[in-house]
């Protein structure tokens, strides 16, 4: 164990994975990534990214090719056993759960395969019951839950040894608005409780609601790294200015402006121009008004759309 006052730390983290009769594909390269305790740190990337795989390294379930990762100090390769119990997992989806037992069994279970005492197993599983709202369906069959409901379980699960690292893999995906909203909630309580947690997320709202920072992926590597301050600084740069009565000789003069980083021209006369840098829509602006054009209107493009700007025309496509 080295001191390190960090949650997660992960140095030139690599995972590679041989595929027969293929080159070797690289899930992960050369990631490095620190959380420190009470932070909810975000990873944000498009299917195929590397997040699972991270995740996995993390937990211990998946050794790196080369590369060092620790929590709270202790190395997830040599010291997987004292990492163990200083993590949760949860992984979106539904399997992992006992279809036919209770919620209440479900934990008790768990709390044992924890190793905790038949009593401190009992009054965990009641107050994560509680923490998570599943009470009152405490003796129903989970196979009568909905998916938020399940998702729920999940999270107290998750939660059962009290770990210090919570590492959520895509918690809300399928969620309903509500139940993701109250799934939140719990999330802020983890922090408040300087609990760490590390949220693999494809909702940029969610992101940037709920993280102090937010970690890009794409292709195995760390793209930037954000606080969604300067998330809200970076959607600064992205504008979009929409104009009406511009020609062809006009549209051309503002796609060569410096910080342009597009221009569509969805109708004969209308100019669509997508700005990428500090001050560009201002000279956008300049342009199209010294030219008489007073049709014009700009907008903020959505997280989302600057996320794309950011890992390429890709989008949410699955990495080949
Ligand atoms: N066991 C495996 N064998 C071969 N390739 C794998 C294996 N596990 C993951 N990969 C590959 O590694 C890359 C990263 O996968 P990973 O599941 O970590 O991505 P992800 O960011 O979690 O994606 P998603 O958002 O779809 O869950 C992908 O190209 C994937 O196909």
């Amino acid at each position: 164990m080295t001191h390190s006052h960090l949650a997660v730390e992960a140095q030139a983290l690599t995972r590679s994975f041989t595929v027969k009769g293929k080159p070797d594909r690289v899930a992960l390269e050369s990631l490095d990534i620190c959380v420190e305790p009470g932070e909810v740190h975000g990873l944000l990337g498009p299917n195929g990214a590397g997040k699972t795989t991270l995740c996995k390294i993390l937990s211990t379930v998946l050794l790196p090719t080369s590369g060092e990762a620790r929590i709270h100090g202790y190395d997830v390769v040599t010291e997987a056993k004292s990492v163990r119990p200083l993590i949760g997992i949860v992984f979106g989806g539904e399997k992992g759960l006992y279809a036919r037992m209770s919620p209440r069994r479900n934990l008790r279970f768990w709390a044992a395969l924890y190793g905790l005492r038949r009593r401190e197993a009992h009054q965990r599983t009641e107050s994560l019951l509680e923490r998570v709202g599943l009470t009152q369906r405490g003796d129903d069959p989970v196979e009568t839950f909905s998916r938020g409901m399940k998702q729920r379980l999940h999270l107290a699960r998750g939660l059962i040894g009290d770990p210090k690292v919570v590492i959520l893999d895509e918690p809300t995906v399928g969620m309903d608005p509500v139940s993701a909203h109250e799934f939140r909630d719990l999330v802020e309580q983890l922090r408040a409780e300087h609990k760490a947690v590390l949220l693999t997320t494809h909702d940029m709202a969610e992101a940037e609601a709920l993280c102090d920072q937010v970690s890009f992926i794409d292709n195995g590597r760390l793209v930037t790294r954000e606080s969604p301050r300067s998330l809200g600084q970076m959607l600064s740069r992205f504008e979009r200015v929409r104009a009406g009565g511009v020609n062809a000789d006009l549209a051309a003069q503002v796609e060569a402006l410096p910080g342009v980083a597009q221009v569509r021209r969805p109708g004969n006369d209308v100019l669509i121009a997508e700005t990428s840098e500090d001050g560009a829509s201002h000279r956008v602006l300049r342009a199209l008004i010294d030219a008489g054009i007073s049709d014009i209107s700009t907008d903020s493009p959505s997280l989302e759309e600057v996320y794309l700007h950011l890992i390429g025309d890709r989008g949410m496509q699955v990495a080949q």
